[in-house]
């Protein structure tokens, strides 16, 4: 960790690469990949401009006009360029030799080309727009004018001039090069760039600072208009650019609003606001901050204003909150005031919920305990009903319209499948979970309902068994249906001869949709039930995708009849909202499933969502808690996953001491989460960090050898400090897999049999090399011990495969390609994590900035 800070300053100049930069890691370095908050699937399709990630950080050099010291800076750059001259605060901490950046930069570009370097600047320019008559070009420019006349503003007309020139080699057609520099001109990003910069200035200066995460997708959309709105908003209403309604009505920005310590950085814009929107921006800030603090919707008026009466009086932050009703930013009820999105996106789901309550019933007809049977004893439902069906009619179906399922009014003590009658005592030895089997009536009778209950108590379960239960009645009675059809003598000759699809042909359409708030989560409900899930978000994104470019196939989730959201605690109201909204309006929404427990901490953003619908709906009977934990693993580790998530110390029911040369056999039967205490520090030879370091490897080293270590599947080191955790990872990655995690350049080495952690939300095919530019357009030949169709490039991968920040693979196998006999890429394949991916692949150069050794995982609470 660096020490204190020593002052702070501002550089002005120009950007330079830094000669000692090397690639970030990254490694951990979450906020720079933070998923883009979530928009509505409505405003998606309205075609705003939506946030990007943050720039990452990088290593610059900014020789310092006032002192001419050259001034190497680390921080986020979103451009670089020598074209580019930057205004940054930077701090330089004690024993640092490097600046850290305060904020984001301010650019302004150096539109002479900084004389005298411009053929300087002009090369490297050209460079960046992958320009490939360059060197033709600067030539051209020295015979017939000077470099001193070229400048930003006149490089696409004297470009274009150098491709009419006759004798400039010029392949084509004048039409055609005036075109072919048109295009270049106008879709490369740099000069994209450029040119924003030339024509909006004040966006160059203070966007990066008040948009950090639109800024780059703005000045590379060319999309003028909203920049021209944005230029003029920043030139006398700034204020405008605080408040997110605003900017997506008239800007059509997605998300997106400055914030007012941002704005406190650009004091020129602060001098343009009068002192009602000034304190709106203050008002509106602490509106914010206390919704996300509170995890309310709302904030009492009473509150809200003793909470800013340090920056102005009663009356004005009144006056504020009538300004912000007026532009529809806020709203109030009773004594309370809302963010008006939040408001609306509470009033949207009542709303639905009783558009769904309200629509004809939809029973599902189930004996749920049969269901439930099959859970307890551990037995697939399709092997007892092979079972029993040994026994039974000759056609071996045994299911009969009308008499296949018990009727859930009669309490379904009794099953009454033909053929399945063994099948009743089977079940009624079972002991069965009384609050499961009413959690399984209800979601049958009901059109919404709320499990709740901690981790472990079968939720999931549960609901997915009862789904598959009723699929394979749907799928016996569509058989039945072929069989009577065909054995039906007047069917038409048309139907006849319409060829048998296979049913892996067709494409399977989804009626439960299974899904989750994040990635992570969305990944464990589809390892836990074997059916696809999604996150919420992509549902809603893909609504938008649909609608804006594919015509001719419904939308994918429009057969949507059942919706089941896992983890509702970490439900926000705006992405629930829309997602249900979406359902309700463009597929056959009837039954919602919500699945979480109301005591555990509600999301992080405002509102909480499961536990507001949980006490409503309980007096309504459609509501249950779950209490009895099913789970095999001990509940100690169930509590404590729990704790850590909650960034609390987790419980230990053992602690080991480990002497100064520890030796086995260390006991540590039948414990599951066991504290390690170090030896004392002795203050012996060693300074204390080394000493610390020593004992800690010694230790773990001893932990190793003994039986329970044996697999690094069945057992995990979790350390409190990233440097702890390096170490561990070290002895770890030596004794299960023979290496150490670094090279001597410090950069990680992958190797199979690694036990790895994903430190990035990624698609994977995003991550996999092209197939035809980068393996077969460049002669790339693969090296592999796996079978040709094992092998698996980007375009085999569904595109929605996503892996999830915090998922952990094992290695079990790599290959190579080797690329025109020099550049040579390491693939890896990855444990089966989802049943539908089985070789999953990645790239080397990819993987050190998505994965990390995790023997040992860093839980800095
Ligand atoms: N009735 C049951 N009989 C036997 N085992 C059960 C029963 N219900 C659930 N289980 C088992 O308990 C374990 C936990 O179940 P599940 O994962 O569905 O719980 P959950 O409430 O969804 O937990 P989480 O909130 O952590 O996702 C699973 O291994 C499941 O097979």
């Amino acid at each position: 960790m660096a020490g204190p800070c020593v002052h702070l300053r501002e550089l002005r100049g120009p950007l330079h690469p830094d000669k000692d930069d090397t690639e970030e890691e990254c490694v951990q370095e979450e906020d720079g990949d933070r998923d883009s908050e979530f928009v509505d699937a409505e405003e998606l399709c309205s075609g705003g401009i939506q946030a990007g990630s943050l720039p990452g950080r990088a290593r610059v050099s900014i020789p310092d006009e006032l002192t001419k010291e050259q001034c190497p800076v680390r921080g986020r750059f979103p451009l670089l360029g020598p074209w580019w001259r930057v205004k940054v605060r930077v701090v330089k901490p004690v024993r640092s030799k490097i600046y850290q950046a305060q904020g984001f930069p301010s650019y302004f570009l150096q539109s002479d080309m900084s004389p005298p370097h411009q053929k300087n600047i002009c090369s490297l320019f050209l460079k960046e727009c992958g320009y490939e008559r360059r060197d033709e070009f600067l030539k051209w420019v020295e015979r017939v004018s000077s470099y001193e006349k070229l400048n930003f503003e006149n490089l696409p007309d004297t470009l274009r001039r150098f491709d009419r020139e006759p004798g400039e080699k010029n392949k084509g057609t004048p039409t055609e090069n005036e075109q072919d520099v048109r295009r270049f001109v106008n879709s490369l990003i740099p000069f994209v760039c450029v040119m924003t910069a030339l024509k909006f200035p004040k966006v160059m200066e203070f966007l990066p600072t008040l948009f950090p995460r639109h800024f780059r997708r703005l000045i590379g959309s060319s999309s003028e208009e909203v920049l021209q709105r944005i230029e003029e908003a920043l030139g006398t209403h700034p204020w405008k650019l605080g408040f997110r309604r605003v900017t997506y009505r008239q800007m059509k920005l997605l998300s997106c609003e400055a914030s007012w310590t941002a704005f406190s950085q650009c004091p020129s814009l602060l001098q343009l606001m009068t002192p009602l929107q000034k304190n709106a921006l203050v008002v509106y800030a602490k509106l914010r901050q206390t919704c996300r603090e509170d995890g309310h919707t709302c904030v009492e008026v009473e509150a809200l204003t003793s909470a800013v009466a340090q920056n102005m009086s009663f009356q004005e932050a009144c006056e504020s909150l009538e300004f912000m009703k007026d532009l529809d930013v806020v709203t109030y009820e009773k004594d309370c005031v809302f963010l008006s999105e939040l408001y609306q996106a509470e009033q949207g789901i009542a709303s639905s919920i009783c558009d769904l309550i309200n629509r004809p019933p939809w029973h599902l007809q189930v004996d749920v305990k049969k269901v439930l049977a099959s859970i307890s004893s551990g037995k697939p439902e399709d092997s007892r009903r092979a079972e029993a069906a040994e026994g039974s009619e000759p056609d071996g179906m045994g299911l009969a319209q009308g008499e296949s399922v018990a009727d859930p009014q009669d309490g379904g003590d009794h099953v009454r499948i033909d053929g399945d009658h063994e099948m009743s005592a089977d079940i009624c030895d079972v002991p069965l979970d009384q609050d499961q089997v009413v959690a399984l009536e209800m979601i049958c009778a009901k059109a919404v309902t709320v499990l709740s209950g901690k981790g472990g108590c079968g939720k999931t379960t549960i609901v997915s068994h009862l789904f598959k239960h009723v699929e394979q009645l749907e799928e016996k009675e569509v058989q039945q249906a072929c069989k009577d059809f065909e054995l039906d003598g007047d069917a038409s000759e048309e139907w006849l001869a319409f060829p048998k699809q296979s049913p892996a042909a067709v494409d399977k359409a989804i009626d439960v949709l299974l899904t989750a708030p994040t990635g992570k989560a969305a990944s464990l409900l589809r390892q836990k039930t074997d059916l696809p899930a999604y996150t919420l978000y992509q549902v809603s994104y893909s609504f938008y995708f649909w609608k804006k470019h594919v015509v001719d196939k419904p939308w994918k989730f429009s057969t949507v009849r059942v919706l089941v959201v896992d983890e509702g605690s970490l439900v926000s109201v705006g992405i629930f909202n829309s997602v249900l909204k979406l359902l309700c309006d463009h597929a056959k929404l009837s039954k919602l499933i919500i699945l979480g427990d109301i005591r555990q901490l509600p999301s992080i953003e405002p509102g909480n969502m499961l536990q507001d619908v949980f006490e409503t709906l309980k007096a309504r009977g459609c509501a249950i808690e779950l209490k009895t934990n099913h789970r095999s693993e001990s509940q100690l580790i169930v509590d404590n996953a729990t704790r850590i998530s909650r960034r609390q110390f987790p419980e230990f029911d053992a602690e080991l001491n480990i002497s100064a040369s520890p030796t086995l056999p260390i006991s540590i039967q039948d414990k599951t989460f066991i504290f390690v205490r170090l030896p004392e520090e002795n203050g012996s030879s060693q300074s204390p960090k080394d000493e610390h370091r020593a004992n800690l490897y010694s230790a773990v080293k001893t932990l190793l050898q003994g039986k329970d270590f044996q697999s690094a599947k069945t057992s995990q080191f979790i350390a409190f400090r990233r440097q702890d955790c390096d170490l561990i990872n070290d002895c770890c990655s030596k004794h299960y897999v023979g290496h150490l995690i670094k090279d001597h350049d410090k950069k990680l080495i992958f190797a199979v049999n690694d036990k790895i952690c994903c430190t990035r939300n990624a698609y994977l095919a995003d991550l996999l090399p092209n197939d035809d530019r980068e393996a077969n357009g460049k002669g790339f030949d693969i090296v592999s011990d796996a079978a040709p169709s094992d092998f698996k490039t980007k375009q085999d991968f569904e595109s929605s495969i996503r892996l999830c920040n915090g998922e952990i693979f094992f290695i079990t196998g790599v290959s190579f390609i080797i690329g025109n006999n020099v550049c040579q890429l390491e693939i890896f394949f990855l444990s089966p994590r989802v049943h539908h991916i089985r070789d999953d692949i990645l790239v080397q150069c990819f993987f050190i900035r998505n994965f990390y050794i995790s023997f040992a995982m860093n839980i800095g609470l």
